[in-house]
C-alpha cells in the first residue's frame, strides 16, 4: 500500500507518517520545501523519539521525497499509484493543494480501470477534508466530478499528538508527544480499505472533531496567548504559572459545558479529558513555542474556530462565556512581528476599533453580546497593564 502525504513537517513526519509506516505502507512525502525533500532523499529514512521518561525511538525507512511545485510529472505518478493521499499542511494551505493535485486526480480518473483510493486532510479544522474536496471539485469538469464520486473516498478526519517546532540535528528526526488520537469518519471510505491500527472510525465526527478543537486547541492558545502576554516563551513555562492555569481550566471548563451540553459526554469523562490535556501541555520532555501554538491569530479568531465557535454556541445556549472572550481579548492584543497574519490584524485593529475588527475577522455581528463581552474584556486589560493576572 502506498500513501502520498502532503506536508512532510512536524506532524506529517511526527504522526502521519509513523502510524502509516507501521501500518505497512510505504510513504511518499510531498512538500515544497527543498531542504527537507533533499534530506529525504538523500537519507530516506528518519527517527521518531517519543519524549517521555523511557525514551523510546521509531525509525521510519524506505521514504522517498518529491517536490511538489519542481516535479509535477512525478508528483502525478504518485497520485496515480496511491492508495491513500493525505494533507497535513495548514487549514489555509488547502485550496492551494487542491489545485496542486488536481492534475493528477484528473488523470487517474481518466484511466480505464479506474482503482478506488482515498483522500483525508489531517489538519486542525472542523470539515477539512470537505473543505480539500470542494477546493478540488472547482478543477473537475461534470464527468470527473461523477468519477470522483465513485472512485475517491473523502474521509474527515481529527488528529491529536503535540509535535512543537523541532531542533535536532538530523532536521529529518521529529520528537513528539507519545500521545495520539486519530479520529476518522468510518463511512466515508471508498474500495476496500483496510483500517489503519491506531485510528479510531466513528460514524459522526463532530463530536470529536469539536471537543479536539474545543478543549486541546482552545486551551493550547489560550495558554499560548497569556502566556505571552505574561512574557513567557513556552507552554510549559507558562503552564508552571498557576495564574494561567487556572484562566485555562477556566476556559476549558466553558467549552466542556458546551461539548457536554451538545454532545451527551459524561461529565466525568470531559473532567478526565480536560485533566489528560493539561498534563499534556505540562509534558517535562517537550518545549513547545509559544509563538508556534499562537501561529495564525486570524485563522484562530475565525468564525468556526476554537474561541468564537464554542462562545457563540453557549450564548445562544443562553450561557455568558466570559473567559472565551477575555481569551479572545488577549489574541487581539498579541504581537508578533514574524507572523503575517499578527501583523495584519494589529494593522487593522489599530485602524478600526474591536467590534470592526471582530465583524471582519469573526463574523461577528458589531452589536452582538461577544463582541461586547470581548471589548469589556480588552479595556479592562489596557485600564490596568500591570495588574494584566485574572
Ligand atoms: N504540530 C502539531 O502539534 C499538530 C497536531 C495536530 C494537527 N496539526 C495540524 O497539522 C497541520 C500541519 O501542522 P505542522 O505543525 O505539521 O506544520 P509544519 O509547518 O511543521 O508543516 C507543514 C508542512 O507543510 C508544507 N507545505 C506548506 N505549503 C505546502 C504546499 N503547498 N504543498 C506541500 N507542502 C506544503 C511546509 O513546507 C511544511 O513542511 C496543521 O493543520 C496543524 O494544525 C499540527
Ligand atoms: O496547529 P494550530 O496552529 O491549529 O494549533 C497549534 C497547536 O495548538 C496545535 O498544533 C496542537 O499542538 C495540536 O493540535 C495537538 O494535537
Amino acid at each position: 500500500m502506498k500513501a502520498l502525504i502532503f506536508g512532510a513537517g512536524n506532524i506529517g513526519r511526527g504522526f502521519i507518517g509513523q502510524i502509516l509506516k507501521v501500518n505497512c505502507y510505504d510513504l511518499i512525502f510531498a512538500d515544497i520545501s527543498d531542504k527537507i525533500i533533499d534530506e529525504i532523499n538523500l537519507k530516506r529514512e528518519y527517527n521518531v523519539y517519543f519524549a517521555s521518561n523511557d525514551e523510546k525511538s521509531i525509525r521510519i525507512s524506505d521514504v522517498i521525497g518529491i517536490h511538489n511545485l519542481k516535479d509535477m510529472e512525478r508528483l502525478k505518478e504518485a497520485i496515480r499509484i496511491a492508495d491513500l493521499i493525505t494533507t497535513s499542511v495548514g487549514p489555509n494551505i488547502l485550496p492551494i493543494i487542491a489545485k496542486t493535485i488536481s492534475d493528477g486526480i484528473k488523470e487517474r480518473l481518466s484511466k480505464e480501470n479506474i482503482e478506488f483510493f482515498n483522500i483525508m486532510a489531517c489538519e486542525n479544522a472542523i470539515g477539512a477534508t470537505d473543505t480539500l474536496k470542494k477546493n478540488l471539485y472547482l478543477h473537475l469538469d461534470e464527468e470527473e466530478k461523477v468519477k470522483a464520486e465513485k472512485y475517491i473516498g473523502f474521509p474527515n478526519s481529527a488528529v491529536d499528538r503535540i509535535v512543537p517546532i523541532q531542533k535536532n540535528e538530523n532536521i529529518l528526526d521529529v520528537t513528539v508527544e507519545p500521545y495520539h488520537e486519530w479520529v476518522v469518519e468510518a463511512d466515508k471510505f471508498r474500495g476496500n480499505f483496510k483500517p489503519i491500527k491506531g485510528v479510531e472510525y466513528k460514524k459522526d465526527l463532530k463530536p470529536y472533531i469539536e471537543r479536539k478543537l474545543f478543549t486541546v486547541n482552545t486551551g493550547h492558545a489560550t495558554t499560548a496567548y497569556i502566556g505571552n502576554a505574561f512574557g513567557y516563551k513556552t507552554i510549559i513555562e507558562a503552564m508552571d504559572d498557576e495564574k494561567i492555569e487556572e484562566m485555562v481550566l477556566g476556559v476549558l471548563k466553558e467549552t466542556s459545558e458546551y461539548l457536554i451540553e451538545s454532545f451527551k459526554f459524561g461529565e466525568e469523562e470531559q473532567r478526565k479529558y480536560v485533566d489528560t490535556i493539561i498534563n499534556r501541555f505540562k509534558n517535562p520532555h517537550i518545549s513547545d513555542d509559544i509563538i508556534r501554538v499562537a501561529r495564525a491569530p486570524i485563522r484562530k479568531i475565525s468564525a468556526n474556530e476554537r474561541f468564537i465557535y464554542p462562545a457563540q454556541q453557549l450564548i445562544k445556549m443562553g450561557k455568558i462565556p466570559y473567559n472565551l472572550a477575555k481569551a479572545i481579548s488577549y489574541i487581539l492584543k498579541y504581537i508578533n512581528p514574524e507572523d503575517k497574519e499578527s501583523i495584519e490584524l494589529n494593522d487593522y485593529l489599530k485602524e478600526n476599533n474591536i467590534s470592526k475588527t471582530l465583524k471582519k475577522y469573526s463574523g461577528l455581528e458589531e452589536d452582538s453580546i461577544l463582541t461586547e463581552l470581548v471589548e469589556e474584556s480588552y479595556y479592562n486589560l489596557e485600564k490596568s497593564p500591570s495588574n494584566i493576572r485574572m
